[in-house]
C-alpha cells in the first residue's frame, strides 16, 4: 500500500549533512590536521632545504596550465597562485570536484561552492606566486 504521509511526517527530512557533498576525510586529514602540518612542514612544493619561493612571482596562465594533475596541481584564487597538491587529500569536498579547477583561475568555482571559506588563510603556506595583473597586497600572506 502506498505511503501517503507527507514527506516530512514521521520520517526524517533530509538533513543538511545528507544534502551536502562533503566527504568523510580519512583520520588525520581534518582541517586542523592540515593547519598543524603547514606549520611544521613545507607544503608549497619546494625542496625542504631550498629557499622559500618568491610569493610575488608572476605566473602566466600558460605556466599555471602546466600544473593540472592530481600529483601537481596549482590553482589561482583571487589573484594568488597556490600549489594545491598537498591539500587535495584534506579537502572536505573531496578530490574529484577539485580536478575541474586544476591549472586554472578557480575563483569562480571556489565562490560557487563556498564563498564563506577563507581559502587565503587555509592555503597561505602553499603560495607559489601571483596571477598576471595582480595588484593586491605585497605582504607575505
Ligand atoms: C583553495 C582551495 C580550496 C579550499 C581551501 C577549500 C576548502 C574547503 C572547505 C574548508 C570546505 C568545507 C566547507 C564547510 O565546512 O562547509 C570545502 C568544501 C567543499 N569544497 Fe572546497 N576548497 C577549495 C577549493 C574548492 C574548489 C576549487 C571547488 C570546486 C571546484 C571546491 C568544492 C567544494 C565542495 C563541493 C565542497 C563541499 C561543500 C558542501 O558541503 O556541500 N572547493 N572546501
Amino acid at each position: 500500500m502506498p505511503d501517503e504521509r507527507p514527506a516530512s511526517a514521521g520520517t526524517h527530512a533530509m538533513t543538511s549533512a545528507q544534502a551536502s557533498s562533503r566527504i568523510v576525510v580519512r583520520p588525520g586529514y581534518s582541517q586542523m590536521d592540515w593547519l598543524r602540518r603547514t606549520k611544521r612542514e613545507r607544503v608549497d612544493g619546494g625542496d625542504a632545504d631550498a629557499k622559500p619561493l618568491d610569493a610575488s612571482r608572476v605566473i602566466s596562465l600558460e605556466e599555471l596550465a602546466t600544473h593540472a594533475t592530481v600529483n601537481d596541481c596549482w590553482i589561482g584564487l583571487r589573484g594568488k597562485v597556490y600549489n594545491l597538491t598537498a591539500y587535495v587529500e584534506y579537502h572536505p569536498g573531496g578530490a574529484a570536484v577539485l580536478e575541474e579547477a586544476f591549472g586554472k583561475d578557480a575563483t569562480a568555482l571556489f565562490d560557487k561552492y563556498h564563498k564563506y571559506v577563507n581559502g587565503e588563510y587555509i592555503m597561505r603556506a602553499t603560495r607559489v606566486g601571483v596571477m598576471p595583473g595582480y595588484v593586491g597586497d605585497s605582504d607575505s600572506d
